[in-house]
C-alpha cells in the first residue's frame, strides 16, 4: 500500500503532458510529491526540468539507480478519458505517466524501510527526444549520485497484467531521428513542366528509402526507415515548392546506422539531380542500443520469484530508448512492464490498465530489496 493513490497520481500526471525539456509543470508535480514523502535520508537535486531523489542506505556498499522517464509526444489525445490530456496537442502516449508513478511509488516504500545501500531515483525529461539521459549522465548532479547499476522499465501494451519481460543483451535497436527538407520551384498546377514539384519528389523519397532496408542491408540484421510525417505545398490547384519528411532509423547493429546514413546521403545526391532540387538532411538525436547486462536480468528474474508476477523471456524490438546511453555508461537492465492496451505505443488511443501500477511498483521495489 501507498500514503497517495496511484491511479489518482496516474491520471494527475495524465493531464499535464509535456514536451522534452518543457517538463516545468511535471517537474513541479514531482517535486510536491516527493516533499509530502522526504525524511531525513532524503535528498533532492533538480537537473534542468529533471528530478534526482537520493535516499540514503543504511550501510552503504553500493548505489542502485532507477531510471523513470517523463515527457509526453506532440499526438492529440483521442481516448475519450475524462482525465485526458489538458495540453491540446500533447499526450502520454508512451506511459511515462506510469513510469513516473511506478517510480514515487516505489520510491516512498524505500524512504519507509530504507535497504543497506543507497537508492537513486531518477526522473529524467526528454526520452522522445531530443535525448535527456546524455546530458543528465554527465551533469554535475548526475555525477556526484553516480549510481553503480541501474535500471528502468517501459510499460508494454501487447503483454497482459501481471506479466513482466526481458531478456539478457540487446533489447531495444539503435535510433537515429531523420528530418528532410526539400527546395524545388512552385508553380501553377496546369504547368507542371515549368515547376518542380517537390510532392513528387518526396513522395519518391519516401518509397526509395524503403529499399535502403530491402536492398542495400544485411537482412540478417534487423533495420527500420520509417517516415513518420510528410508535409508539402499550400493549396491543391499549386505545385509545391518545398516539402519536409519526418522519420526515424532503426538498426539492431550500431554500424549499420552509419549505413543507412551513408545510403541516404546517395539518394539524396540522386534526387538533387533527377528533380533539380536541394535537399537538406538533419539526423537530430541518435540513441545507443538498450543492451542488458545478465546477471541483473537473472537478478530481476530470481527477485519475482517469490511474488504473484509472472517473467516471461521477451524478444529485442525496433523501439529505441535513451536509456541506451545511460546503460552504455553504468550496467544494468530495462524491462517491459504488462499494461494489456487495446491500442499500441504511440496511438492516441492507448489505453494502459491501471492495474498495472501496483505490479510495477512491486517489481521495481522487489529488485531494490533483492540487493539488501
Ligand atoms: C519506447 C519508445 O517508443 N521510444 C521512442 C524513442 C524515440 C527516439 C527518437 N525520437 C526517434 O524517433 O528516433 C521510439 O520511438 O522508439
Amino acid at each position: 500500500m501507498t500514503a497517495f493513490d496511484l491511479q489518482t497520481v496516474r491520471r494527475e500526471l495524465h493531464q499535464i503532458p509535456e514536451l522534452g525539456f518543457e517538463e516545468e509543470k511535471t517537474q513541479s508535480y514531482l517535486l510536491t510529491k516527493i516533499q509530502e514523502m522526504a525524511t531525513d535520508r532524503v535528498e533532492v537535486k533538480t537537473w534542468r526540468t529533471g528530478v534526482l531523489v537520493h535516499i540514503s542506505g543504511t550501510n552503504p556498499a553500493q548505489r542502485i539507480g532507477f531510471r523513470s522517464d517523463m515527457d509526453g509526444l506532440p499526438i492529440l489525445e483521442d481516448t475519450g478519458f475524462d482525465f485526458a490530456s489538458t495540453h491540446a496537442g500533447k499526450m502520454h502516449a508512451c506511459g511515462h505517466d506510469f513510469h513516473m508513478t511506478i517510480a514515487l511509488a516505489a520510491m516512498e516504500k524505500i524512504i519507509a524501510q530504507p535497504i543497506k545501500d543507497d537508492v537513486l531515483f531518477i526522473f529524467q525529461p526528454a526520452e522522445e527526444g531530443p535525448g535527456g539521459a546524455k546530458p543528465m549522465i554527465a551533469s554535475d548532479e548526475f555525477l556526484v549520485w553516480k549510481p553503480d547499476t541501474i535500471f528502468a522499465l517501459h510499460i508494454a501494451p501487447e503483454l497482459p497484467v501481471g506479466k513482466v519481460s526481458s531478456k539478457p543483451g540487446l533489447l531495444f535497436a539503435n535510433t537515429s531521428e531523420l528530418f528532410l527538407d526539400f527546395k524545388g520551384l512552385g508553380g501553377h498546377a496546369a504547368y507542371p513542366h515549368l515547376a518542380k514539384d517537390m510532392t513528387v519528389a518526396a513522395s519518391n523519397f519516401v518509397v526509395q528509402a524503403q529499399q535502403i532496408v530491402s536492398r542495400r542491408l544485411n537482412p540478417l540484421d534487423g533495420s527500420v526507415v520509417t517516415i513518420g510525417k510528410m508535409e508539402s505545398g499550400f493549396v491543391q490547384n499549386a505545385i509545391a515548392e518545398t516539402a519536409r519528411l519526418e522519420g526515424t532509423i532503426r538498426t539492431t547493429e550500431a554500424s549499420s546506422i552509419v549505413l543507412v546514413k551513408d545510403e541516404l546521403e546517395k539518394l539524396i545526391k540522386g534526387f538533387e539531380i533527377a528533380y533539380d532540387c536541394q535537399i537538406d538532411v538533419d539526423y537530430g538525436s541518435n540513441y545507443y542500443q538498450v543492451v542488458n547486462e545478465t546477471k541483473y536480468v537473472d537478478q530481476f528474474k530470481n527477485s519475482l520469484q517469490h511474488t504473484d508476477i509472472t517473467y516471461v523471456q521477451a524478444s529485442a524490438a525496433m523501439t529505441g530508448e535513451d536509456f541506451g546511453d545511460m546503460l552504455k555508461e553504468i550496467p544494468g537492465f530495462m524491462f517491459w512492464l504488462g499494461v494489456d492496451s487495446p491500442y499500441g505505443l504511440h496511438h492516441a488511443k492507448l489505453a494502459p490498465n491501471e492495474e498495472a501500477l501496483s505490479v510495477g511498483v512491486e517489481a521495481v521495489e522487489t529488485f531494490i530489496r533483492s540487493f539488501d
